[in-house]
């Protein structure tokens, strides 16, 4: 196996690692240093299980491990699977130095994350993620939650990993659609505040479709790195973390109106930063070549640029109403000034929002 990167989030002492590489799963005395009780749950789902759970399994000898496999997808983001892993724990006998292990995307990062911040007020977890978007994004930095019928991880914790370790392997399952919408939030790192970044991408979007183990290896470490330094400056979201979030107002308003699971995550985030970008245009914020570019990068990936046909302009505006960002009851974006310069844009005036929503209705 060849080293992995190991990134650093410096958070104080919830600081965590993040390694990066081939055959981590397998690798258990690179990471189990990081479980310090004897009680283990490895948290995973019906997809994942069958590929990689014995594997993680082999490295938990000793401890007192057990895993739950829940159904697979966004749809089960909820607090009635969060009441399973709960279960799970109190059947394991979990004390408070136990230590739960999410295997699998974004959706069961986010749940084990959440029902550690849980149990006991708060036990260890590990992330190891095995999508793309999970290695560049939902595994690092402590943003936990499920979804409600009324929108997106409205229900959370903030709780950090005690560490991420991503196993590149993983991706060779991973199926070529998913891949994608993790190129989506790949290419946001870019486009929020990194044009140099997004030039780099641009520059490697044949690589990226075949799936170039150096080129996706890269764009991870370098996902994670910018990651890793916004959450060390901002782990609430007080400021600025909140542009880890460009595209996610529209997108997440999509992902609910359409029903969870319709639009992956990501793909509502491709289209979201487009209609980020248009209504920048229209504030007279940023030029609407910089939105043409982010749109060609994005095609260029096979990513959506435009929601889906049909939707109503009032349901995705009352989704937006909900979301975390808003301050009293007044829309609060990420826009940007152009590419790798995004920007919180508090009191936008919905009228706004709505023309921009309803041009592409
Ligand atoms: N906490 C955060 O900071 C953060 C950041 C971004 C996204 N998110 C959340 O993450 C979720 C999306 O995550 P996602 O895109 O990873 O989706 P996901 O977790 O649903 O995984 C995508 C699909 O791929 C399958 N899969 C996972 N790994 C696989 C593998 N190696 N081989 C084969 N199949 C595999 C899954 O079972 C699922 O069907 C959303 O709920 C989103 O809100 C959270
Ligand atoms: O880590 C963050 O901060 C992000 O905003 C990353 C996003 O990609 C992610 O989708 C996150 O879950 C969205 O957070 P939310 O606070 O809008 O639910
Ligand atoms: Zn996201």
């Amino acid at each position: 196996m060849n080293a992995p990167h190991t990134l650093h989030v410096g958070l104080g002492d919830r600081s965590y690692p993040i390694l990066i590489g081939p055959g981590l799963l397998d690798a258990g005395a690179d990471w189990r240093t990081h479980i310090h009780g004897r009680h283990v749950l490895v948290v995973s789902n019906e997809m994942i299980a069958p590929l990689y759970l014995s594997r993680v399994m082999a490295q938990l000898g000793g401890l007192h491990a057990d895993a739950l496999v829940l159904p697979d997808g966004e749809a089960y983001k909820t607090l009635d699977q969060i009441a399973r892993v709960l279960e799970a724990l109190a059947t394991l006998g979990a004390s408070r130095d136990a230590c739960v292990i999410a295997l699998g995307g974004g959706v069961i990062g986010d749940m084990a994350g959440f029902a550690a911040a849980c149990w006991m007020r708060g036990i260890d977890f590990l992330q190891m993620p095995t999508t793309l978007l999970a290695m560049v994004d939902s595994s690092v930095g402590g943003k936990t939650g499920v979804n409600l019928p009324a929108g997106k991880n409205l229900v959370g914790a903030f709780h950090q990993p005690c560490a991420v370790v991503a196993d590149t392997d993983t991706l060779d399952t991973l199926p070529d659609r998913e891949y994608r919408a993790g190129l989506a939030e790949v290419v946001k790192y870019g486009a929020l505040g990194d044009a140099d970044f997004l030039t780099w991408l641009e520059a490697r979007t044949e690589a990226l479709n075949r799936r170039d183990t150096a080129a996706v290896t890269e764009a991870i470490a370098r996902c994670c790195a910018h990651k890793a330094a916004i959450v060390a400056r901002d782990e609430t979201e007080r400021g600025e973390r909140a542009l880890l979030n460009l595209g996610h107002t529209f997108g997440h308003a999509l992902e609910t109106e359409c029903g969870y699971g319709t639009l992956l995550h990501g793909e509502a985030v491709a289209i979201g930063m487009c209609q980020a970008a248009a209504l920048s245009a229209r504030l007279g914020m940023a030029e609407a070549a910089d939105g043409e570019r982010l749109a060609r990068l994005l095609q260029a990936l096979h990513l959506p640029v435009a929601p889906p046909q049909g939707l109503d302009a009032e349901a995705l505006l009352a989704h937006m109403r909900l979301d975390k960002k808003n301050l009293g009851g007044r829309l609060r974006l990420i826009l940007w000034r152009g590419i790798g310069r995004a920007e919180i844009v508090a009191d936008v005036d919905e009228s706004d929002v709505r023309a921009v929503l309803e041009t592409a209705a």
